[in-house]
């Protein structure tokens, strides 16, 4: 399974969670959010990082050409579109990034929430499912009512994202049969600070499936 450890800002928590099993990191490049990383930033991390190790960029609301310079001068591998990007602007994306994986997340609140993401599928590699928190767009440790995605099956990869946590992750994926979970906030000390005993907890808990 996919995990995606998101909100890195440190180089050598970095590395260390690759080395633990994360198969993606992600780098939140919204400005003024409080695990926001900048250009330099990113690439101080990517350039430790395993090659197979997914590099992924969360963006919102960002202009293609945005996006598309912080990609090139960071060496991300993926980007995020977390907030209200469109069918349309994904496939402009992926003209403008032929090799990077598009990720789509949605916030989601109700069966509606869940129909809008399906109609992503034919326009992204992958979706992501976060929960829906009034003012903030993401890393809010707060959980989707996972009894509403049981039967969520769309035609592409999918995650799992929104407050998991060591100590939940097995009662999420007994219930939600995602391609892969995302978490921020459910193994950090502080925003953008990585707990790496939280992460190790984490990949015991995950062996145990
Ligand atoms: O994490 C942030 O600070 C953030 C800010 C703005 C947009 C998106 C953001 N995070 C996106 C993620 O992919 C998080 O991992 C996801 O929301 C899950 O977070 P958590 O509930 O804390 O596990």
């Amino acid at each position: 399974m996919r995990v995606k450890i998101c909100g890195i800002t440190q180089p050598q928590q970095g590395v260390a969670i690759a080395s633990l099993g994360a198969t993606a990191l992600g780098f939140i490049c919204v400005p003024a959010t409080k695990r926001y990383v900048n250009v330099a930033q990113i690439r101080a991390v990517v350039e430790q990082l395993p090659q197979q190790v997914h590099k992924i960029g969360v963006f919102a609301n960002s202009t293609i050409e945005e996006i598309t310079q912080i990609v090139v001068e960071s060496g991300l591998t993926g980007v995020q579109l977390h907030a209200d990007e469109s069918k349309e602007f994904a496939v402009q994306l992926r003209q403008m990034l032929p090799n990077v994986e598009i990720i789509k997340a949605l916030r989601i609140s109700s069966a509606e929430d869940l129909e809008e993401a399906r109609a992503y599928t034919s326009s992204v590699d992958t979706l992501l499912l976060d929960a829906y928190h009034p003012n903030q767009l993401g890393g809010t440790g707060k959980t989707l009512d996972w009894k509403m995605l049981e039967q969520f099956n769309p035609d592409c990869p999918w995650m799992l994202a929104g407050g998991l946590n060591p100590d939940n992750v097995v009662q999420a994926l007994s219930q939600v049969k995602p391609s892969g979970i995302d978490l921020s906030s459910g193994v950090e000390r502080a925003p953008g600070d990585k707990d790496l005993d939280k992460v190790a907890k984490l990949f015991e808990r995950l062996a145990t499936k």
